[in-house]
């Protein structure tokens, strides 16, 4: 089983360094191994011979750039570095390596761009700390025009380490290399695809150990959940592996319950039941087999089905439709206690009310699954949840906000959990962009909650699993293929 992966911050990644230093080992040092990293990661894009730009900035990253020119040209390539500021500017370890080099030195403005069969961007890192301007700008705009190979150090510079957002403009990179661990910057989009593949070198920095007291981000993967992945045993019945209901929309909108009910059938849930207005009994009767259906009638009749315990988990939203009616039942869930998947509609429906899910769901394990739209729908009004630009940080807010696990989809999903763990998925495929895709996470989900795993570790392994089955099956992916594919996810996990 793969490891954990932690993403540190900026600001982890100093505190990481200066660790690393004052355990006795020199900044220059680390810049050294830094600039050693880039420049055999150099080597296998291009041969010796060839001519290749260094373009350093003002710091660090800059610092290492001239490491690795340095080591290029003794390895015979014809090596230029293009500097984006004042020689006399630069300071510590960066000046130290600049000393190193003695090889030409021009200004952005005469840089051969163009002519470069490799151009590594040595501009910023994880110092970035505003919208480029001015000749770091035209540097990039130059690197970006040259249609020529990039290598990015660190980071492609432009942006930011943290929310993977771009400060201004960024260098579309072929490839990164980054040091001691992957950034958030380089899982979140659009930080992902301006970096290309992503390669971490190891300087001898522990980047793995945030103090106990940071906030955490993890790269979504089994290691983090699998252990908690619900394991039937022999003396296992299906009573025990939890009871699903699913909320069905009207005779003309049935499909999402029961591609969420099927999901959670597949993902382990004991028994997995349909509560259907009563115009849509006929419906969903003609359609469901293992899944087991009731009638509902509004809020009045989820009351009265949920008397019953055994049901202990429930999905709303998908299809219920945008308005007072889906809200009461919202009501009616979150008042039973059971644990709760609230996706569309039974989001929507509170758009301009979201101070009504206001600390509403820390009595039972509940989880969001908005996707950007929902999400901005949900708290119009509520700047300082809309407003951060980092996803992870708007996910975190919100479940710090709501009280429950938040699931904001996209092709960079992040799950937050309000006290404040979160994950970057990163295995998600185009081929999930389809109808009722978002139904049958909702069941996965809810399916994992059923059989008693907590919240989080549920939105996390759904999230995955979701995207694993969709990967599995690649072009012409609709959503009724999906449940049917969690079974080989599943094994492959399990075993
Ligand atoms: N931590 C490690 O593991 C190691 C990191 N190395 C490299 O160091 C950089 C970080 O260096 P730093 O000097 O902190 O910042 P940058 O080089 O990224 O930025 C340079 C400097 O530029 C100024 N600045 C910030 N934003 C702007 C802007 N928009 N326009 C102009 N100037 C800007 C600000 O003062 C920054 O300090 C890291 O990425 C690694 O590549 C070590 O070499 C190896 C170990
Ligand atoms: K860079």
């Amino acid at each position: 089983m793969t490891r954990v992966e932690l993403l540190p911050t900026a600001q982890q990644m100093r505190e990481a360094d200066a660790a690393a230093i004052a355990a006795g080992t020199p900044g220059f040092v680390l810049m050294t191994r830094a600039g050693e990293a880039v420049a055999s990661v150099a080597e296998s894009m291009v041969t010796p011979g060839a001519q290749v730009l260094v373009v350093a900035g003002p710091g660090n990253n800059g610092g290492d750039g001239f490491v690795a020119a340095r080591i290029l040209q003794d390895r015979e390539y014809r090596v230029i570095l293009a500097l984006a500021t004042a020689r006399d500017r630069l300071r510590g370890d960066a000046a130290k390596a600049a000393e190193g080099w003695v090889g030409e030195v021009t200004p952005v403005q005469a840089a051969p761009f163009e002519s470069a069969d490799l151009i590594v961007d040595a501009l910023f890192g994880t110092g970035l700390g505003r919208d480029l301007a001015g000749d770091a700008r035209l540097a990039i705009e130059r690197i970006n025009a040259s249609g020529r190979p990039v290598l990015a150090v660190d980071l492609p510079s432009g942006i930011d380490s943290d929310s993977g957002e771009v400060r201004g403009l960024a260098v579309l990179a072929d490839r990164t290399v980054t040091f001691a661990a992957r950034k958030p910057g380089h899982l979140l989009l659009p930080g992902r695809r301006f970096s290309g593949l992503v390669e971490v070198a190891d300087i001898g920095i522990d980047a793995q150990a945030p103090g106990a007291d940071r906030i955490a981000t993890f790269a979504n993967r089994p290691a983090l959940w699998s252990g908690a992945l619900p394991r039937p045993h022999l003396g296992s019945h299906k009573y025990e592996r939890g009871h699903t209901l699913v909320l069905s929309g009207g005779a003309t909108r049935t499909g999402a319950a029961r591609l969420a009910a099927r999901a959670a059938l597949r993902i382990g849930s004991g028994l997995v039941t349909v509560a259907s207005p009563p115009e849509a009994i006929g419906v969903n009767a003609a359609h469901l087999t293992a899944v087991m259906l009731r009638g509902c009638e509004g809020p009045e009749g989820l009351h009265a089905i949920l008397q019953d315990q055994r049901f202990n988990a429930l999905v709303l939203g998908p299809a219920l439709g945008v308005h007072a009616a889906t809200r009461a039942m919202v009501a009616v869930a979150t008042l039973a206690r059971r644990s709760l998947l609230l996706d569309a509609d039974a989001l929507t429906s509170f758009e301009g009310l979201a101070s009504e899910m206001h600390q509403a769901f820390h009595h039972a394990p509940t989880v969001l699954t908005p996707h950007d739209g929902e999400f901005n729908r949900l708290f119009k009004g509520h700047p300082d949840l809309l407003d951060p630009p980092s996803k992870l940080e708007r996910a975190r807010r919100a479940a710090a906000y709501t009280g429950a696990v938040l699931v904001l989809k996209g092709m960079d999903t992040v799950i937050a959990a309000p006290d404040g763990r979160a994950v970057i998925n990163e295995n998600g495929t185009p081929y999930l962009a389809t109808a009722g895709s978002g139904d049958t996470l909702c069941g996965i989900i809810a399916g994992l909650m059923a059989q008693h795993m907590p919240a989080f570790e549920a939105a996390c392994a759904g999230v995955w699993i979701h995207a694993a089955a969709g990967a599995s099956f690649g072009p012409g992916l609709i959503s009724e293929d999906l449940a049917d594919l969690i079974p080989n996810v599943l094994s492959d996990l399990l075993n």
